[in-house]
């Protein structure tokens, strides 16, 4: 489909008020659109569900899902042409203060011994003179970030919400399975060849540690990659890559039970680091540090030609697959408002003034398509 149709629909859906997810996953060129047919706010019950999933940072609430019975898809692989566009001017509304504070108060509880890690965050709000446009946001965002998970979700009873994040929560293709541990923040000055403080190195390794030991009984041969520094936008991260197959326990509530919240955004131990989370940050993370993606996703395969039974019919199956990523680097749009979440991960060596220009700089990665 040319990419002016594809637009073309999503913004008629969107006028009508209608739920939609747009996204582009990955490294790929490939941008996709669900339109759900109904305004209904449907919910996850035990993910065995097919369809797109939108799910907060406290999986005690509801998640949302766009099912593929009731929506239609549409693809375009054309490259999108972003209107130039006059700069938006904007006043930004954070509480630096507070959040030094939160993070003065992570490291004294890793001193005393309660808590390891934890991943401390904030929300920021721009404020625009005129309202924003989502789908324009969306294609810069597409434009700029192709190594991320690029996505706008829309439903008229929950709101807007767009980002590009660099972190997958889980892969799963028939019963190949792939995760990430991936943490450690710095800035990109055009090299890859970095050097990396223990606070970083440390940082990640518990990551990747748990992400290990709570996959172990669910993954056969798995793989952990070496941690490698990858760029997303221009921040540098640490990352290891975990790969394997899924064993008999295939149960995907389970699985991703075990894995959200990772320590790449919550913390350790899990439900002491949570609790510090949910006393101490005083806002609600909403949807920012959920994960969403594919779900269960039925893709028919046509065989090549040539491999045809001896009826001479050709074989076709079905591929099943779950494409999850972290909700990081993610905005809500609220008329003249963003809303802007962002976080870092708080242990022993942290510094507050440090952490708190990480968090500044992470959120540079929407602010850049909103200036752009
Ligand atoms: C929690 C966030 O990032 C996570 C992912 C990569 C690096 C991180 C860090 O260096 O703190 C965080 O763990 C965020 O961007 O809001």
């Amino acid at each position: 489909m040319t990419s002016k149709d594809f637009y073309d629909y999503i913004i008629e859906h969107y006028n009508k008020e209608l739920p939609f997810v747009a996204y582009s996953l990955p490294n790929t060129f490939e941008t996709k659109v669900i339109l759900q047919k109904d305004d209904v706010l449907y919910k996850i019950e035990d993910y065995t569900e097919t369809g797109f999933v939108f799910a907060p940072f406290d999986i005690r609430k509801d998640a949302i899902l766009m099912p593929y019975s009731k929506s239609r898809t549409l693809l375009t692989t054309e490259d999108i042409v972003v209107e130039e566009e006059t700069p938006i001017s904007f006043k930004v509304d954070n509480d630096k203060l507070h959040h030094i504070n939160l993070i003065k108060k992570a490291v004294t509880a890793i001193n005393k011994k309660e808590l390891q890690k934890v991943v401390v965050s904030r929300k920021e709000v721009l404020e625009t003179e005129l309202p924003l446009d989502p789908i324009k946001l969306f294609k810069t965002l597409l434009n700029s970030y192709n190594s991320a998970f690029v996505y706008c979700w829309y439903h008229p009873k929950v709101g807007m919400w767009l980002g590009a994040t660099p972190e997958t929560l889980l892969s799963i293709e028939r019963n190949k399975f792939s995760t990430m541990a991936l943490a450690g923040t710095q800035d990109y000055e055009g090299t890859l060849e970095v050097d990396w403080d223990y606070k970083e190195k440390e940082e990640q390794q518990i990551v990747s540690d748990y992400v290990v030991e709570t996959l172990k009984n669910s993954i056969n041969n798995m793989d952990v990659s070496e941690v490698r520094t990858v760029k997303a936008g221009k921040l540098l991260h640490l990352r290891t890559d975990i790969t394997g197959e899924l064993n008999h326990s295939k149960n995907m509530q389970k699985l991703i039970l075990k894995l959200h919240p990772t320590p790449a955004v919550c913390g350790l131990p899990k439900i002491d680091a949570m609790q510090f989370v949910l006393d101490n940050e005083h806002y609600n993370r909403e949807f920012y540090s959920g994960f969403l993606g594919e779900l269960n996703k039925e893709t028919k395969i046509e065989p090549r030609s040539g491999t045809r039974n001896i009826e001479n019919r050709a074989y076709s199956f079905n591929k099943r697959s779950t494409n999850l990523f972290v909700n990081l680097r993610c905005m809500q749009l609220k008329n003249t408002k963003a809303i802007l979440y962002v976080g870092g991960g708080i242990t022993k060596d942290s510094i507050a003034e440090n952490e708190w220009q990480e968090t500044v700089n992470k959120t540079n990665t929407i602010k850049n398509v909103i200036v752009s």
